[in-house]
């Protein structure tokens, strides 16, 4: 009754032919993977239900269970093949099914047998049960073909992308290119050279502030031109292939190169399933589709119209401009502004999809000191004055962080090329001739990747040719040669050439045509009225799926969570300005509020009317958008409101006890906390002097320390994790100070304020000790508080790392030592949880330090899972 092969024991393949929905090349028979829209799944799960009796439900229930388990432990067919007859006994199913029924359903028991889940949908199904939830997994094969940002999503959201490409795909070329460097070197006046449009505006004078965003297409030619005229065309191109698509399947199908997946695509796109989707939508459908549609300002829309009414040849011109269209390379110019108060916010947008040039003045040595050193050392981390060596260290370890590059785990990742190094200022520099200079600046270049550690991976980032450019002179020949070098560049990594679902076009448009109208920031209402207005309507939950996927590839800011889900930020730009906003400037104060500005500016409070001030100075796509400024940098951790009392901590919120003290402090370190904002990256003040905090002479914890590899953390994280603690526990108060300075903070943990958490940091470290002012106290009693204060301080810097290479390690400080000293008698931790004891290099007198001295207070969980588990 079951056809099997002779020699495997396996049926035979599916044919393509009969419309089932397997890749025919397939070795192992079924793959774990499965269409639900499948006729023949569904008709097949129809026809258990309707043939198997009531009573029968419970063995069917039972044995696909069984199947299920079992055989995905024992992986034995010849199992697998005894439940299946005893299945087919015990339902009597010859009686009941025909042949060609019965091999349906013993090619869905096969499934079951490889895939658990599936079992689980099947059982679900044939009790009638919503299956909408269930979660329907994609084939590692198919999904392995997927944009790699797409396969980090959850299995329903990749199903929802799958599903969506089935209607049509496209490749997308995009380049992000993002131009870094200190203020005044010369980016914008590069970024002018490269476009066409502002070559001939060079000599107008530009500072960027925050970040400028030109998107641009290519010429034929390989010049680089603002993507305005032919936008629209870019478009109906595109709609046109949407159209003779879904009126034509077969000629777009030709269109493609047969990759393996195209392949696999194909097979499933000639399934009924398919066919019924496409048939659906055919030209009369589109016709009817677009007569509802009045709007003719909707490009695709207009296209489709003229498409559909008439076949009239394009003008000239139009057709000119289509095939300058095809080539379908745009090129996003991101221009950074170079003042260092914006590098905290810059590294929001820096991702694994970018190239990158990082440019260089050829006329300052990379020792020279950077203007106002003290401020720039505080966005940028140099702990010392900071030089141009600094800056380029600086982005160049930004750049490695948020590449995506897994330094830990064993399937490293090659890191591709993508940073482009540039000198500007050739004309000014030293150098008799070209081949001098350029020997100048491949030196110059050289000595500043040389102060890397040996064997770092950052140099893996860094494209070998480099461009001396005179900004001043648009027809230098280093321009072309650059904008080539990019584009090749870029068509060398792996997002190049991805495919993306056709129908997401429109949406892609509609925000595009928002952002020329000028709009920042929309509510996701009006996106969702928006998409409605579309040809193809992606629907609720595909648009959040292609907002989540326009997110992660930078090209909006969209966090579908709280509140912050009702917001979609069109131009990235929108946040750097909402964040520009809190960074004090030449605003002009309204009098009655200048005393608490001046508070703002020494000690970073931000308290209400001094929002409202900042809001007022906005401009108005800002402060009409006030509640989603706060909300976004509460998000980012960019500012926090303090919780004031212990009780806040458990959630009682009790406003009688907010603190509202107002105090006449020594130092003038004393601010009033009333209900309002902490701003921790523009706190000024270091702590006078560091030893008294980190070291105090109470009962305390070791120092824990969290040591960023490659040596670098930007001073963000630690401005962030101050926001994290400030949201979490009071700020603690000591010799009448509130204890947030410039590198270090002390929290308050229990409600007499006796613990107290400090963290400070230096470099690419962070530190934490915990401190306890009774006398009688013993630390042993609060061990539990110590563990969840560990467990917020590592989930609030594995947040912030999340995207990002660099992780961190955990040490613990020698206990022997008297005085935190930085960067010295650090124990490895992860050392810890194999050897029972470690020497300490750094005391005076040699010694060792046990497992158990070293972790009985911050990872005392650690030893007492230990010492069940040796028990
Ligand atoms: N002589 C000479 N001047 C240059 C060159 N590149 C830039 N400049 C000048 O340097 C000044 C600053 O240039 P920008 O392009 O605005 O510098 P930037 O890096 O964009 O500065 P920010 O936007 O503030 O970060 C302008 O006056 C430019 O004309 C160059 O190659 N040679």
């Amino acid at each position: 009754m079951l056809s099997v092969d002779a020699k495997s024991g396996k049926p035979p393949k599916r044919s393509q032919e009969k419309g089932y929905t397997y890749p025919i090349e397939a070795d192992i028979y079924v793959k774990d993977e499965f269409d639900p829209n499948s006729i023949v799944l569904v008709q097949t799960l129809q026809l258990l239900n309707q043939k198997v009796e009531e009573q029968d439900h419970k063995l069917l229930k039972d044995i696909v269970s069984r199947i299920a388990n079992e055989s995905v432990s024992s992986k034995n067919y010849s199992v697998f093949k005894e439940y299946v007859r005893r299945f087919v006994n015990g339902l009597g199913f010859s009686e009941k099914f025909s042949v060609n029924e019965t091999e349906d359903i013993f090619n869905i028991l096969i499934e079951i047998w490889e895939n658990p889940k599936f079992a689980s949908y099947v059982l679900k199904k044939v009790y009638n049960e919503d299956v909408s939830d269930a979660v329907i997994p994609i084939g590692k094969e198919i999904s392995d073909q997927l944009p790699e940002d797409v396969q980090q999503l959850d299995p329903k959201a990749i199903t929802l992308f799958y599903k969506a490409l089935k209607d049509g795909k496209e490749k997308v070329n995009n380049i992000r290119l993002m131009v870094l460097g200190m203020c005044g070197v010369g980016k914008t006046s590069l970024v002018k050279n490269l476009i066409r449009d502002f070559r001939k505006k060079l000599s107008e004078p530009l500072s960027t502030e925050g970040i400028d965003v030109h998107r641009c297409k290519l010429t034929t030619d390989g010049d680089w031109f603002l993507d305005k005229e032919l936008k629209v065309v870019r478009y109906e191109y595109r709609m046109q292939k949407v159209v003779t698509k879904n009126t034509n399947p077969a000629t777009s199908a030709n269109d493609e190169i047969a990759s393996s997946h195209d392949l696999f695509v194909n097979t499933v796109t000639s399934s009924k399933d398919h066919e019924t989707q496409t048939q659906s939508e055919p030209l009369q459908t589109i016709k009817e589709k677009i007569a509802l549609h009045k709007e003719d300002d909707i490009v695709g829309l207009k296209f489709a119209k003229m498409m559909v009414e008439t076949s009239s040849d394009h003008s000239e011109k139009r057709k000119a401009l289509l095939d300058e269209s095809k080539n379908e390379v745009t090129v996003s110019v991101w221009d950074f502004a170079g003042q260092p108060q914006y590098y905290s916010t810059h590294q929001f947008f820096l991702n694994k999809r970018s190239i990158y040039i990082v440019v260089m003045d050829m006329t300052k040595e990379l020792k020279d000191a950077v203007g106002d050193s003290e401020e720039i050392g505080i966005w940028c981390g140099s702990v010392d004055d900071c030089t141009y060596l600094d800056i380029f260290k600086f982005w160049l370890n930004a750049i490695h962080m948020n590449s995506d590059y897994q330094s830990k785990t064993q399937q490293r990742k090659t890191i591709k090329k993508t940073v482009i190094l540039v000198g500007t200022r050739k004309d000014k520099m030293k150098g008799n001739d070209l081949e001098e200079k350029e020997n100048i600046m491949n030196s110059y270049f050289d000595n500043a990747l040389f102060s890397f550690d040996h064997g770092s991976p950052i140099f893996e980032h860094i494209y070998p040719k480099r461009f001396l450019v005179d900004n001043l002179t648009p027809n230098d020949s280093a321009f072309a040669e650059l904008r080539k070098e990019i584009v090749s560049l870029a068509a060398e990594q792996d997002y190049w050439g991805e495919e993306y679902p056709v129908r997401w076009i429109h949406m892609e448009q509609t925000l595009d045509k928002m952002r020329d109208e000028k709009r920042q920031i929309e509510h996701i209402k009006t996106v969702e009225e928006e998409d409605l207005k579309n040809l193809h309507p992606l629907g609720k939950e595909e648009l959040t799926l292609f907002l989540e996927i326009q997110h992660k590839q930078g090209n909006i800011i969209f966090f579908n969570t709280g509140e912050l889900k009702n917001f979609v930020v069109l131009a990235p730009q929108w946040i750097i300005e909402a964040f520009r906003c809190f960074i004090p400037h030449n605003q002009k104060i309204e009098s009655t509020v200048l005393k608490d500005w001046e508070e703002y500016i020494k000690h970073a409070i931000l308290k209400p009317n001094v929002l409202l001030e900042v809001m007022k100075n906005s401009p108005p796509y800002i402060h009409e958008y006030k509640n989603a400024v706060v909300r976004y940098m509460e998000y980012l951790n960019v500012i926090a409101k303090p919780v004031t009392s212990v009780l806040d901590i458990t959630g009682v919120l009790d406003q009688q006890k907010r603190v509202c003290e107002e105090t006449s402090g020594i130092d003038d370190h004393n601010p009033t906390m009333l209900d309002c904002h902490i701003v921790p990256c523009l706190l000024r003040f270091p702590p006078p002097p560091l030893k008294k905090f980190t070291s105090p002479d109470i009962p305390r914890t070791p120092v824990l320390a969290f040591v960023f590899c490659g040596k670098f953390m930007p001073p963000s994280f630690f401005h962030r994790l101050v926001a994290v603690c400030i949201r979490a526990w009071p700020i603690s108060k000591e010799s009448n100070l509130y204890c947030l300075f410039n590198g270090l903070a002390i929290f308050a943990l229990n409600s007499s304020s006796t613990y107290t958490l400090r963290i400070w940091y230096r470099d690419f470290i962070i530190y934490a000790r915990i401190a306890c002012y009774s006398k009688n106290a013993k630390l042993e009693e609060f061990v539990w508080l110590f563990q969840g204060v560990r467990h917020k301080l590592e989930k609030s810097l594995h947040d912030f790392v999340c995207q990002s290479s660099s992780e961190f390690e955990e040490y613990i400080q020698c206990p022997n030592m008297q005085e935190y000293i930085h960067n010295e008698g650090l124990l490895r931790v992860a050392q810890f949880k194999y050897e029972t004891e470690i020497f300490c290099s750094y005391c005076s007198i040699p010694h060792t330090v046990k497992q158990s001295d070293a972790l009985k207070h911050w990872f005392k969980e650690w030893l007492d899972q230990k010492e069940t588990d040796d028990n």
